[in-house]
């Protein structure tokens, strides 16, 4: 391995060019050795000005290119399977965005494929892992002052969707998170799932289920509801609050300067998950650099957490097309993940 890891970062749109920059100039020990992007524009307006870095139209040929040591994959869910399968194959250390996969059925084959690979290769990108508010919860609910965990109860709103989002996605792309961070939290998986629709704000575009209401039952018997809101208007929020046998503790709460002035008080609130995680991203990626450079990316959220996260966003999807609950059945987990 040379002096900076090379890393190829496949997708080159708001997530990719964010990590492109981010491994240039926050990161240190990374270089950017490739950049692929079927939109050749984009590539170019990501990687094309950064020295050594070779631009990509085509992702596999990304992995081949001189340098490459490493793989941060952040293109659209639906590539995802092809990209890591080719790093699977080359043994190539991979960070990889959420969701891992579109569905449950893809993400069990690359937990199957990473495991035939011997051992694990892949991190998934559930970045709130990395944020340190979330860290302190998790830090205060494991050193258990508060007695058990009996709720979550978490509010996840953005400004707008993209236009190719579906009601579908709220839970598969955007809850995806919540998912990932009750079983993180709480240590414990989630055995069932049941959305609530309200009715949808004039505000979301024609046909899109919005707000959702998503309770899931924990094996040990901890609620966690999630408010998913992606057309809110006005700002981006990600709170949780847990309540506990013995107390209570809240994140997420605006922490901006407030200003009091004749008009009133008031607080700037994020617009995108870009600022507000700002800090998570920098250290989900430093610390996947160091564990690559040290030897392998053998902890952090895995190909199996990516796999979990699936069948519990997809007993949702159910839950939201039927009304109904839905239990959540996961197959049986390969030895690398123990
Ligand atoms: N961790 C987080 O908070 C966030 C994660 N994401 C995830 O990041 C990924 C990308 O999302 P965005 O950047 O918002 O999407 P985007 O649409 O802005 O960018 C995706 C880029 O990938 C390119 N692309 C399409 N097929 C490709 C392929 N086969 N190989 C390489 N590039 C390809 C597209 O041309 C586009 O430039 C998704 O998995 C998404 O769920 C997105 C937003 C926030
Ligand atoms: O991952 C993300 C997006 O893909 C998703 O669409 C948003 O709802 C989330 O807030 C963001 O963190």
């Amino acid at each position: 391995m040379g002096e900076a890891l090379g890393v190829a970062v496949l997708g080159a749109g708001h997530m990719g060019a964010d990590h492109v920059r981010r491994l240039d100039r926050v990161v240190s020990g990374a270089r950017v050795a490739a950049v692929a992007d079927p939109d050749a524009d984009r590539a170019r307006a990501a990687g094309g000005d950064l020295p050594g870095c070779t631009l990509h139209t085509d992702a596999l040929a990304a992995l081949d290119a001189p340098g490459v040591e490493a793989v941060l994959i952040a293109s659209p869910a639906e590539a995802h399977e092809a990209a890591l399968l080719g790093c699977f194959e080359r043994g190539l250390p991979v960070l990889c965005e959420k969701p891992l996969a579109p569905d449950a059925r893809g993400a069990l084959r690359l937990a199957e494929a990473e495991a035939a690979s011997g051992g694990r290769l892949a991190r998934v990108g559930f970045m709130r892992r990395y944020d340190p508010e979330y860290q302190a919860l998790k830090e205060l609910l494991d050193g258990g002052k508060l007695g058990r965990p009996l709720m979550l109860h978490c509010t996840h709103r953005n400004v707008s969707s993209p236009p190719h989002f579906t009601s579908e996605m709220l839970i598969g792309s955007s809850v995806s998170h919540e998912i990932d961070a009750a079983r993180w939290l709480l240590g414990e998986e989630i055995d069932a799932v049941t959305v609530l629709r309200p009715r949808s704000t004039a505000h979301a575009p024609q046909g899109l289920r919005d707000p959702q209401f998503v309770v899931m039952e924990t094996s040990g018997g901890v609620l966690v509801d999630v408010e998913i809101y992606v057309n809110s208007g006005f700002g981006y929020q990600v709170r949780c609050e847990a309540v506990c046998e013995g107390g209570s503790a809240r994140i997420g709460e605006d922490h901006a300067m407030v200003v009091h002035s004749a008009a009133g008080a008031g607080q700037e609130i994020a617009q995108d998950y870009l600022t507000r995680f700002a800090e998570a991203y920098d250290t989900e990626v430093r610390d996947w650099v160091a564990a690559v450079r040290a030897g392998g990316p053998a902890d952090g959220p895995s190909v199996w957490d990516g796999y979990v996260a699936s069948v519990v966003a997809e007993a949702g999807i159910a839950s939201l097309n039927s009304g109904a609950r839905v239990p959540v059945r996961l197959a049986p987990k390969p030895g690398i993940y123990a």
